[in-house]
């Protein structure tokens, strides 16, 4: 199949007698061709079965294309950022009405109510579908939207005229030399030449800058559609371990930290296919506390969430939306129910805000326990010495009378930032496979969670074990470490990472990175990255901290060169691609090539499939 996916040649064999069979990939029809190349190059060659296979799904009806794409409304309201400020980004690109296509900026209000995405998707206009789409004979999950040459041909125009001027400019300043200061026009011209350079190096990315528009709708029609292998409907999205990372909880609140992960824990994928792993350089017991409290948090949160279809899952940034809260919601205990949520919510943040007391309260009263029975064995052991005064490290104690084997608040050997035990601790237990629905709102349960699925993904704390003399790589280590005792525990074969201050805005977010991954030709792709918005940044942002040229133009433009660079946060990567193999061939966009040559293509998937 075209998206390479491998299966062992029996496997093969069954779903070539299977008329209709699905690559379990891509979710698409195999092609005739590859099944005859198959059977005809096979050991005993001759008897070439017949195949029935069901036409491409090309000719699909247009009503059922429409549903698909939804269609970009009113730009006008949506030039106000969350926080009820002017928001440059969206007026500056979105006033087109071509901007913003599949990524994480924010939703539409409407596609975040109805809980079923097409977030990214949508056309600059309402006129048919794009080439893109209705010329291929499967239904991509992605399309590749160019920028319209009207934005884009007055750009290069004035780039041509910049080179231009560059050009004349340079051959000016090298024909008149300044003879009474030759060192400083040498100077200057090295310089100027390099300015010159780096500035070419800057602009030949932009000159095709791309769009990406995914489709939800068609995702969930693959994967999550019930099919006669199927028949619940299961989903059969892949396994996804999210990483955050934290280092320091002086400096980046536990609170934060909390948000983050009920961010993630309360995203739209399936529950059992997410995992969360909190990865504590700091080896603190306050963040282990804290993610333990966003964890019971979460038993509530999370399907009031998903009852009420709330947008962002970030507790924080949704109680402390500017906009009418109760704009769109349906359901008429809402009102009720977020008013006790929000209650319960600040009860949480005084709970973990109290934490570092409480943990210092503990630690000191187990302390002089201790105290007192060292001084007791002391005196029954030697009763006629010369009686010392007792001295014993004062430790950290968890909850349950034990020593916290991490980092200790007065640092004492094998118990200090850089010198401590790994410690691993599952928070939240793996889901069950199947939904398990929440009680009416009776039995001491504060909300009606009747028909809303409770389950909660997998929440694992992990503290590396780090001792002095290595050198252990702050983040990048992190990463390592959670690579690879995910690899043990989930073993998702998708990872996407967040700092500890970052927060998934768009619940459909993980969803639409899928889509890039699960569409043809995704086995290419290593990593799909989201770009950052940022949140609390001066109204005028006169120190330009949104970074928009950054994430969405440079980023962008390389996009349709080969590639963003990895910017370290908010990036779904493929597991394997992770573990060192060589990257896949750089040949062979599908396009020319593989009609050019389906013979080779062909046969070169039949050996991989050997
Ligand atoms: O020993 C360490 C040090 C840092 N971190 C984590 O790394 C992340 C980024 O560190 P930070 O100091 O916040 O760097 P920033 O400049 O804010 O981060 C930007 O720049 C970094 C690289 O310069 C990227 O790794 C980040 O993803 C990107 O957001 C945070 O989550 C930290 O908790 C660790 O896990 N262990
Ligand atoms: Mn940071």
């Amino acid at each position: 199949c075209e998206c390479d996916f491998k299966i062992c040649a029996e496997c093969f064999g069954d779903a070539v007698k299977n008329a209709g069979a699905l690559c379990p990939g891509c979710k698409e029809p195999y092609k005739a061709t590859e099944m005859e190349d198959l059977v005809g190059g096979g050991a005993d060659g001759g008897a070439r079965p017949t195949l029935s296979l069901p036409p491409p799904p090309g000719g699909a009806p247009a009503s059922r294309m429409e549903r698909r794409l939804s269609i970009v409304r009113s730009q006008k309201a949506m030039t106000r950022s969350q926080t009820g400020d002017w928001d440059h980004n969206r007026w500056l690109f979105e006033t087109k009405g071509t901007y913003g296509y599949g990524n994480a900026i924010w939703p539409k209000e409407n596609d975040a109510d109805n809980g079923n995405g097409g977030s990214g998707g949508g056309l600059g206009g309402t006129d048919g579908q794009p080439a893109e789409f209705t010329s291929k004979p499967w239904r991509p999950l992605t399309r590749k939207l160019k920028i319209p040459a009207g934005i884009l041909s007055p750009y290069r125009l004035l780039v041509l005229i910049r080179l231009a001027v560059l050009g004349l400019f340079l051959t000016w300043r090298i024909k008149h030399k300044n003879e009474d200061a030759m060192w400083l026009w040498g100077m200057s011209v090295v310089c100027e030449l390099w300015f010159g350079f780096s500035w070419i190096l800057d602009q030949l990315p932009k000159l095709c800058p791309v769009n990406r528009a995914t489709d939800l709708a068609v995702l969930k029609d693959k994967f999550e559609t019930p099919t006669p292998s199927n028949p619940n409907g299961r989903s059969d999205l892949p396994g996804l371990d999210i990483y955050v990372s934290t280092a320091d909880p002086e400096k980046e609140p536990p609170l934060t930290t909390a948000n983050t992960i009920l961010s993630i824990l309360a995203a739209d994928y399936p529950v059992e296919k997410l995992s969360c792993y909190v990865s504590d350089d700091g080896g603190a017991l306050l963040t282990f506390e804290a993610m333990a409290e966003a964890a019971s948090f979460a038993n509530m949160w999370v399907p009031f969430c998903r009852k009420h279809g709330i947008e962002p899952r970030n507790p924080e940034s949704y109680f402390s939306l500017k906009r009418d809260p109760y704009k769109n919601k349906v359901r008429s205990d809402f009102v009720k129910d977020r008013r006790r949520i929000k209650r319960e919510y600040d009860e949480f943040k005084v709970r973990i805000n109290g934490l570092p007391d409480s943990i210092r309260r503990r630690s000191d009263a187990y302390h002089a326990r201790e105290e007192i029975k060292a001084m007791k064995r002391q005196r029954e052991a030697a009763l006629d010495d010369a009686v010392e005064t007792v001295k014993i490290a004062k430790a950290t104690w968890m909850a349950d009378g034990t020593h916290w084997p991490g980092t200790w608040i007065q640092p004492s050997a094998e118990h200090t930032r850089g010198d401590h035990a790994g410690i691993i601790q599952v928070m939240l237990k793996p889901p069950s496979d199947d939904p398990l629905y929440g009680g009416d709102g009776e039995e001491g349960r504060p909300l009606d969670f009747t028909d809303i699925d409770i389950r909660l993904p997998m929440l694992v704390y992990v503290s590396r074990e780090k001792r002095p003399g290595y050198d252990h790589n702050k983040k990048a280590g992190a990463m390592n470490a959670l690579v690879r005792s995910s690899a043990v525990m989930s073993n998702g074969p998708f990872i996407l990472n967040l700092d500890c201050d970052h927060y998934v805005y768009n619940s459909q977010a993980f969803r639409e990175g899928m889509c890039f991954m699960m569409d043809r030709g995704g086995d290419r792709i290593a990593y799909v990255q989201f770009p950052q918005r940022f949140e609390g940044i001066d109204p005028s942002d006169r120190y330009a901290n949104h970074n928009t040229v950054f994430f969405d133009v440079n980023m962008r433009a390389l996009d349709g060169l080969m590639g963003p660079v990895y910017v370290g946060t908010g990036c779904l990567f493929r597991r394997v691609a992770l573990y060192g193999f060589d990257p896949p061939r750089s040949t062979e966009h599908g396009g020319c090539c593989s009609c050019c040559f389906p013979k080779k293509r062909a046969w070169q998937i039949l050996m991989m499939r050997r």
